[in-house]
């Protein structure tokens, strides 16, 4: 299976406002988008970018915050209260084909292929089967790089 490039980190916090406000004014990085619910994963996310060098792509972090007592973050901030590290996305160039990968090599997939905040299919592999890390892998967007 082609894995390409870490799309974004996804970062879990209590507070999206605290925490837009911290990557800007401490980290220096720029908004990407305007905070937005996405209520079909129980998630309220806001992208962010830290800047590249001499023109090189900076790195993406994804700003998640719970919608309900019932988003699977939920859990994650009762453990985390300040925040944390709460996964690491992957783009492969098709998404059937990882899903299939994954399931092959034994690594326990949570959920159905969905849509994700870039709009492209995503889905989970459980933290437990990826040496700790919660791992998002979605498609990569259709004319991207
Ligand atoms: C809007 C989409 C967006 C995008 O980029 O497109 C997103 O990224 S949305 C992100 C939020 N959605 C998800 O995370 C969906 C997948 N997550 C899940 O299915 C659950 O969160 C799951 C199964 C990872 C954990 O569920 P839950 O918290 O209910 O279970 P436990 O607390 O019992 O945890 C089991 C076991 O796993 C450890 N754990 C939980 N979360 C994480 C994590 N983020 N990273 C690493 N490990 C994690 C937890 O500590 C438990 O371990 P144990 O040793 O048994 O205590
Ligand atoms: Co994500």
């Amino acid at each position: 299976m082609k894995l390409g490039r870490m799309n974004h980190l996804g970062y879990a916090v209590p507070d999206i406002d605290a925490a837009i406000t911290h990557y800007k004014e401490v980290m220096g990085a720029s908004v990407v988008t305007e905070p937005f619910d996405m209520p079909e994963q129980g998630v309220k996310v806001c992208f962010v970018h830290t800047p590249g060098e001499n023109g090189t792509e900076g790195t993406q972090v994804e700003l998640l915050s719970p919608l309900s007592e019932a988003s699977p973050v939920t859990g994650f901030l009762a453990k985390n209260p300040l925040g944390g590290q709460h996964h690491v996305c992957f783009e492969v160039p098709d998404i059937a084909e990882a899903r299939e990968y994954f399931e092959g090599v034994g690594k326990r997939i949570l959920g159905p292929t969905r849509i994700g905040a870039h709009g492209t299919p995503i889905f989970f592999v459980h933290p437990k089967d990826m040496m700790g890390m919660l791992t998002e892998i979605m498609e990569t967007p259709k004319g991207a790089h």
